[in-house]
């Protein structure tokens, strides 16, 4: 733990003076920047203007209203405290925050280098960091590009986008070869006598392979506006209701994820106009995790009903539960379905668990092995964690959320391709860059034309840039931070057992499922009751003392938690086992959804110990100990 004490801002603002003195620096450098562009001007405001009651008027009122934010800030929520182990947020690193300050004052717009030449190549060089991470690589043929988003969602969005296009491509490349007649070739076949079905199940690298080669025929050919006669059968041109009604033969366009991924991805099947009846939900596991069977089963019958299925979403980290998805076991079923022309993209939603993968690896970049990684820990990695981490490098494109597990100021996202030439399918003007001229990576600069935003800040660019520049990303580094959190996550997990067992008297706690990183989920029912309404109106007694919104002023609340509910949809055979364990009777249709208290295990002075010797999590469970025997006193049953 001595090795974050420079790292991050700390719970009673130790680092102050670290802070005040990096950020007067800039602010200080930042003015005296501009007074030298062009010293020889008269500067505008007049020095004597501070002097006049209008300036002084203004002033006043900027104060007073700074005052009262200042004081309403008062009331935010103490994300920085080993006390707040609710959602997604943490303490600061001091890179993060202080790399932003400065920039911030600079501005610089990301959505080209036209604004931001200072800065735009830390951007691309926060995606090569962030692909390495995750084991995309940075040489040879095949390179990654990835570049910041304002968070996971749009990151998500983007997936899907570069995806669909990608797979739709070549349907479109397709039916522009049969329309044009010419002899077009793909790998000794004339594309024109490849089937729709076949151009429908493409890979990424194959998708860009017949671009290519399409390209280079219709030049030899002498067929100018090949480019344009492509364009006019895309979807992105003719509308996807128009494009569907010429294609028939693809069947519904379906995306899978698990039951547990984020909402996020029903909001990107409304945007992307596909539709949420075609968002396919997988079912989770005993341990939350995706289930291969039920992968299985929805590609099985997507095959047989001659659907195309678009992608499927393993989550890293799943928000509500922390679980990792059988990545490996994903990349496998994708193999297997190859062997019968049926192909899918992944893209992989690490938003919450792809700073994990840091942990696993070495300095030379190279993953640490599985016994190595064990030794560190008492329960993680089990080998279904670790091979799902080691397979993370065969996904087509990844979801990263620097505002999390980075512990920088939000809004920090990142979307990763494995591929980078995955954009020039999305790539927003009519210039084509083919095969060759494609390796330049000077496109990047004009970051806009190729992603969902448009103008961006620089700012959080260089808040994850410096912070991964003085934390690197393995185990030496980032991986420190995060394997503490693991351990917050372990300990956690053995105290509550022994709170259960020492409470169960009076208290049933029953942690429905082993976390699979550092969230960690319990539900509590009154010993003896079978009802849910019970238990869940217990816990929202609970709540009260423990959530975020409270009446009273923040600074007398002893913990927060965050909460969720295990919504049987979703969860359906964890429901009914959670219920048993909890005694409760079994849920019946239309009943509520068991209310469970849910702990973001991220904050890095968790384990610290205070005077007594009792650490974070010691205290919070003498404090829950405290509150439900108060509750029970006063609790009616029924
Ligand atoms: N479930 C984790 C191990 C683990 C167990 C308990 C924890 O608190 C954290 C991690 C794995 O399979 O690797």
């Amino acid at each position: 733990m001595k090795d974050f004490y420079p790292w991050f801002l700390g719970a009673y603002g130790e680092n102050h003076q670290l802070v005040e003195d990096l950020v007067n620096e800039a602010m200080r450098d930042h003015m005296y920047w501009r007074r030298n562009f062009h010293p020889e001007s008269q500067p505008p405001i007049p020095t004597a203007a501070q002097f006049t009651p209008e300036y002084q008027e203004f002033v006043a009122l900027l104060k007073s209203e700074m005052y009262r934010l200042s004081a309403d800030l008062k009331a935010a929520i103490p994300f920085f405290s080993p006390r707040y182990i609710g959602h997604m947020a943490s303490d600061l690193l001091i890179p993060g925050v202080v790399a932003r300050i400065a920039t911030l004052l600079y501005n610089p717009n990301h959505v080209s280098e036209d604004a931001s030449p200072a800065t735009i190549e830390k951007e691309l060089e926060v995606g090569e960091q962030l692909a390495e991470m995750l084991g995309y690589s940075l040489s040879g043929p095949i390179k990654a590009f990835g570049h910041m988003t304002s968070g996971g969602t749009i990151a998500n969005y983007e997936g899907l986008k570069n995806l669909m296009a990608a797979r739709l491509f070549p349907v479109a490349l397709g039916e522009a070869a049969r329309e044009l007649d010419a002899d077009l070739k793909w790998e000794g076949q004339l594309i024109r006598d490849i089937s729709p079905r076949r151009l429908a199940n493409m890979s990424v690298e194959e998708a860009l392979d017949i671009r290519a080669a399409a390209h280079k025929s219709a030049q030899e050919l002498g067929i100018q506006n090949w480019a344009d006669l492509v364009d006019a059968q895309r979807y992105e041109t003719l509308g996807l209701t128009e494009f569907q009604r010429r294609h028939p033969e693809l069947g519904r366009l379906r995306v899978m994820v698990p039951a547990s991924a984020h909402y996020s991805w029903e909001k990107a099947m409304k945007l992307m106009g596909l539709g949420t009846s075609n968002l396919d939900m997988i079912a989770v596991d005993m341990d939350m995790r995706m289930e291969l069977e039920s992968l299985q089963q929805l590609l099985d019958y997507a095959h047989d009903a001659k659907d195309t299925v678009l992608l499927v979403v393993p989550v890293l980290g799943t928000t509500e539960f922390g679980a990792i998805d059988p990545v490996d076991g994903v990349v496998a079923a994708r193999q297997t379905c190859r062997l019968r022309g049926q192909e899918f993209g992944i893209h992989l939603d690490a938003a919450w668990g792809g700073y994990l993968r840091s942990l696993f690896k070495a300095e030379d970049g190279t993953l640490r092995p599985h016994a190595e990684l064990k030794a560190e820990f008492k329960y993680f990695p089990s080998a279904e964690v670790y091979n799902a981490f080691d397979a993370t490098s065969k996904t087509d494109s990844a979801t990263i959320d620097p505002h999390k597990l980075a512990f920088i100021p939000y809004p920090a996202g990142a979307y990763i391709a494995r591929n980078r030439d995955i954009v020039e399918f999305v790539r927003q003007d009519a210039a084509y860059v083919f095969d060759g001229e494609s390796a330049d990576d000077s496109r990047f600069r004009k970051l806009g034309q190729y992603i969902m935003e448009g103008s961006k800040p620089g700012s959080t660019v260089a808040s994850a840039y410096i912070t991964h520049r003085v934390i690197p990303l393995n185990h030496k580094g980032f991986g420190k931070i995060i394997g503490n959190s693991i351990h917050s996550c372990e300990y956690f997990w053995d105290v509550a057992q022994a709170w259960a067992a020492r409470m169960a008297d009076k208290v049933v706690l029953a942690m429905p499922f082993e976390p699979d990183t550092n969230i960690a989920c319990f539900a509590l029912n009154p010993t003896g009751n079978r009802d849910l309404k019970v238990a869940n109106a217990f816990g929202k007694e609970l709540l009260k003392k423990l959530g975020p919104v409270q009446d009273g002023p923040i600074q007398n609340r002893s913990f927060i938690v965050s909460s969720t509910r295990l919504v049987e949809e979703h969860y359906g055979p964890r429901t009914h086992e959670a219920h048993k364990l909890l005694g409760l009777d079994a849920p019946a249709p239309g009943d509520e959804s068991l209310l469970v208290l849910r702990h973001t295990l991220m904050n890095p002075w968790l384990l610290t110990p205070n005077e007594d010797g009792s650490n974070y999590i010691d205290l919070y469970f003498e404090f829950l100990e405290e509150i439900v025997l108060e509750k029970l006193a006063h609790f009616r049953f029924g």
